[in-house]
């Protein structure tokens, strides 16, 4: 349903990143990710893009919610994001220029930096969550006038994870929102078709 992924690779107290050469976050420090193909479920998709744009190649990975964007009070997109952690003698050296931009290690001190403007607004306000909490939420994020305004977090069911099946995940994902009361009437949802 979502179009996108995003994934944050963890070892010891350092985020593996990603200094984007292209929109979105342009410039800017981001985890790696992409678009998801057709006929892949968003777990793929995680798993082919982080090797694709590391050349590492993992089996596990652990689901950690939704990030959706909020653009003039419409629901315009989202992403499904992903969290792993390296075991510390794994061996990554960087920086390391690739198509997609520079990887680099970069640590949770540097990432929460109140002055660092240089990383996409969401990875702050959500690092620790993807981190430390077992729980999965949606992180709807709020722009007015291509400005970010707030976030609020909503609570998620993990089973999101194991729907291959996107209409179902479509329904689920509305259903789930409406009943706990998360969305309105006056919330307008303007997903681009698949
Ligand atoms: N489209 C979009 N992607 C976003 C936003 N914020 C954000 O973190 N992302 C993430 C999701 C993906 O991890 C990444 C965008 O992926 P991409 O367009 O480079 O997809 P891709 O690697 O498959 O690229 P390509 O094959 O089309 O060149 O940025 C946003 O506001 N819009």
């Amino acid at each position: 349903m979502f179009k996108y992924n995003i994934c944050f690779l963890k070892q010891n107290d350092q985020i593996l990143l990603l200094n984007r050469e292209k929109p979105s976050w342009m410039g800017r420090w981001n985890g790696v990710g992409g678009k998801i193909e057709e006929n892949e479920s968003p777990r793929e998709s995680a798993l082919r893009e982080i090797e694709e744009e590391t050349g590492i190649a993992l089996d596990s990975i652990d689901f950690k919610g939704i990030v959706t964007w909020i653009v003039d009070g419409k629901l315009t997109g989202g992403m499904y994001a992903y969290f792993a952690e390296l075991p510390s003698d794994f061996i990554y050296e960087t920086p390391i220029k690739t198509p997609e931009g520079i990887l680099d290690w970069k640590s949770l001190d540097w990432i929460m930096h109140p002055e660092n403007n240089g990383i996409a607004d969401i990875i702050p306000k959500s690092i620790h969550r993807f981190i430390d909490d077992a729980n999965c939420y949606e992180h709807r994020c709020f722009y007015e006038n291509d400005k970010w305004t707030h976030d609020i977090l909503i609570e998620l069911d993990k089973d999101m994870d194991q729907m291959t099946d996107k209409e179902k995940m479509h329904d689920w994902y509305f259903r789930e929102q409406f009943r706990k009361g998360h969305t309105s009437d006056n919330m307008v949802f303007a997903l681009q078709p698949d």
